[in-house]
Order: C-alpha cells, then structure tokens, then sequence
C-alpha cells in the first residue's frame, strides 16, 4: 500500500530533484499534483524546477561533501537524479547507510552517468549490439584507438556529457585534435576522458520509454510507451515524434534491449532507452534512468506523460503507458546569449492548431541553450511534425 502526506506537515513524502531543468520542473509539477513535498536542487538560482517547487536549494552536485550535506540536512524520502553532473559515489554510500533511497537505484544512477558504466554494462556484461567504442584519456590515446580499428567516421564525447555537450564527428585524421579540443571544454564535469565510437549509418533512432512501476501483485512490472522518433543535430535533439512507425522485428527487438538493460538497472521509475534502427538491426546506443529530452513529445501525446508516468512509478502508484493521439515537439533554442529575455510571436505560435507550448524560464539564454519547445499533437505525426516546428518558429527570442 502507497501512503502519501500532506506537504509541509510532519506527515509530508518528501521527494529531492538532483537537476532541476526543463525535465525535472515537469516531474515537479506532475509529484506537487500528488501533494509530495518537493525539494528543487541546481547548480544556479532559480532553474526552471526550483520556480515551481517548495524548496529551492543551490550547491555543486558533482562535489560529494556538498551533495551529503544536503541531504543529511534535508532527509527525503526519494532522491531523484535529473541531470548527469551528480557524484553518485556519494549516493551509493547513503543509500547502502539506509540514509535515502535513490531513484531508480544509486548502482543505475552512477552506471547511467558515466558512459563508460553503462557502454560495458550494456556491451560487455549483458552482450548487446552497440557501435565499436573505446576510452581514452589523451589525444594520442584517441588517434591510437581510431587507427587501431575504430576508423572513420567515428564520433568523440566526454564521458561524463548529454544533449551533445563536447560531441563531435570526426571525419578524417584533420579532424581529431579539435574533436579532443572541444570534448575537454564541453563536458558537463570536468573529466579528461572520452569514449570515441564508431559511427553507426542509421535510417532513424528512437527512444524507448521504458517504465518500472509495481503492479497489482506488488511485483515490479515492466511497461513499454510507443517508440518516439527524433532527429539530432550537433548531438542534441531538435524534433521528436510519437508513434514511430516500425516494423514489428525492429520493435520487438527494441523492447527486448530495453528490457535487458532495465531489468538490469532495477528500481522503479521511468527509463529513456536510445536506440539506432537500420532496417530490422537495432543498437543500444544509451539510457537516461529518468525522463528524457525527446520525451518531452508525450505531454502531448500520452493520457499520461512521461513526466507523470515516472512520478507515479517512483511513488509505487499504477501507470498507464498508452498513447492518446499523435503528435511531435521542436524545439526552441535562446538564439541569443542574454539574461532574461523576452519571447515574442507566443499568440501566432499558439493559434497553429493542435498547439501548446514550454517556456522553461531558464534565467539566462545562450544561443544554443534549450529555453522552450512547442508541442503539436494532429491525425498523424507528418502533420503533427510540421505544426510543432511551425509553431517554434514563430517564437521569437531576444533580448528584453
Ligand atoms: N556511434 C554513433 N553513430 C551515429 N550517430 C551517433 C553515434 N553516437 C551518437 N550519435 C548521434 O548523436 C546523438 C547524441 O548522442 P548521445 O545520445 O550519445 O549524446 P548525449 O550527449 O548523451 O545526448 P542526450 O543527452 O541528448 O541523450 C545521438 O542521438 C545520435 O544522433
Ligand atoms: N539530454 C538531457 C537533458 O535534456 N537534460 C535536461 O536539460 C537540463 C539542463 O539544461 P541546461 O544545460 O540548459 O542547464 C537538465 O536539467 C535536464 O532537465
Ligand atoms: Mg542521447
């Protein structure tokens, strides 16, 4: 039986949000619905999640005695890591004291930050497709790792990175120094190690929604949400879509990758499983233990979002994974590298139909920061798709 309290009272569940961005004020909203206190932590003040939550704390996440203190200090019932830039080692030790329980457990939160974690988990213990790969910690170590087999075209990334940070293709031997070069300055941690994988030619990736929640029986339950398709550019996403449309061997074997690595991982909560389908082959390429970015389409798409579907599963509540209608989100980035900003056009990007909008009030903008998304769900995902980027289209950035 799941008991909820009543928020700023003794009886209150407290749940912490380890990030606080664009993913985690929906998780936020969606616990707050439920009456969960809710603690908001970032690196910077007044990330869109601590606007919308009851507390609101600022520390340095990836420094273990700052990230203890705080939980010590605060005591939730739930820690829910939103962002890949957590000392996690930390969160292992105070979950294995009893101290916190950690969503969906501290080993996936320190596997999942950490692609080297996941790539051996995923690749070596339980044995499933991903691109050839290989760690290096200089830049001889990555033109010995390419020349050794990884070839060209192959892409770098940081170890410790997401929505691109620090990504970049390398497509002939001219290439490889600046490809270090910008790894070691992108990097959400500063870590001088980077994974180079081997470029995989894909006719389209996909993101798995993948939800651990316990069922009827008290046992956990796995669940699997509709394939989204997205497009990437820079190694950050820009569009997705929900239905995919896929043969049934390429979803069957999706939903099979998705379900090894999250039996895996264990816990409850929501999993984001990328893969890259080529006719019926699919790649594990990596997973989020928490709702992701091209996720953000199943606010309106799904009876239940992602967001929700992960707060529910985290709290031991029922879900429900299907999908209403189509639709797809574009994304809307700042454009400019300003403080608060101003967006005109919000009234002409509404009135396309089947529209709504995320403003994520990000403090500051940078040209290439993710500051909104525009949602358009439709008959179908062409149409869906093209009304989404329409609509981001007429929103306007710029400085106030
Ligand atoms: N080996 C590869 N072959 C082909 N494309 C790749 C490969 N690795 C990454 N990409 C492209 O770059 C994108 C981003 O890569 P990846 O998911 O590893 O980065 P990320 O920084 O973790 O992004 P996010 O946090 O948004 O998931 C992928 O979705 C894919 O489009
Ligand atoms: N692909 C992972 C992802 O989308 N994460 C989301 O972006 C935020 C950081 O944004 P910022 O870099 O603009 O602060 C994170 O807090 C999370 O919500
Ligand atoms: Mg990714």
């Amino acid at each position: 039986m799941t008991t909820l309290g009543t928020p700023l009272s003794p009886s209150a569940t407290k749940v912490m949000l380890l990030g606080s961005g664009e993913l985690g004020k929906e998780v936020l909203i969606a616990l707050q619905r439920l009456g969960v206190e809710t603690i908001a932590v970032d690196r910077y003040e007044n990330a869109p999640g601590q606007q919308v939550a009851h507390h609101a704390r600022t520390i340095t996440m990836s420094d273990p005695a700052q990230l203890k203190a705080l939980i010590e200090a605060e005591r939730p019932h739930l820690v829910v890591p939103e962002i890949e830039a957590i000392a996690t080692p930390m969160l292992e030790e105070l979950e294995a004291a009893g101290t916190v329980r950690v969503i969906p457990t501290a080993r996936a939160a320190r596997l999942t930050m950490d692609r080297e974690g996941i790539r051996v988990l995923a690749a070596e213990t339980l044995g499933l497709p991903t691109s050839p790969y290989k760690f290096c910690d200089s830049l001889q170590e990555l033109q010995a790792a390419i020349d050794g087999g990884i070839g060209y075209p192959c892409i770098v990334k940081p170890v410790m990175s997401s929505s691109g940070k620090g990504q970049s293709k390398i497509d002939g031997p001219a290439d490889v120094k600046k490809a270090w070069d910008y790894a070691m300055a992108g990097g959400r941690v500063s870590h001088g190690r980077v994974i180079v994988e081997g470029f995989i030619d894909f006719d389209y990736e996909i993101t798995q929604l993948t939800v651990r929640a316990v069922g009827a029986d008290g046992q956990i339950d796995t669940q699997f949400c509709e394939p989204i398709g997205h497009v990437q550019v820079s190694g950050d996403y820009v569009e997705s879509w929900q239905p995919m449309a896929m043969s049934t061997a390429a979803i069957d074997k999706s939903r099979q990758i998705a379900k090894a690595v999250t039996d895996n991982l264990g816990g409850q909560g929501l999993f984001g499983v990328e893969l890259f389908v080529k006719g019926d082959q699919v790649w594990f390429s990596e997973v989020s233990p928490r709702p992701h970015d091209t996720g953000l389409v199943t606010l309106c798409t799904q009876h239940q979002s992602e967001f929700e579907l992960h707060a529910r599963a985290i709290l031991g509540l029922p879900v429900d994974t299907s999908l209403r209608n189509p639709g797809a989100s574009a994304v809307i980035y700042g454009g400019v590298d300003a403080t608060g900003i101003a967006f005109d056009g919000v009234d002409e990007a509404l009135r396309v139909p089947g529209t709504d909008l995320r403003l994520f009030g990000k403090p500051e903008s940078f040209v290439k920061r993710r500051m909104g998304v525009a949602l358009a769900r439709a008959a179908d995902t062409d149409t869906a798709r093209a009304n989404a980027k329409l609509a981001a289209g007429k929103v306007k950035p710029r400085l106030a």
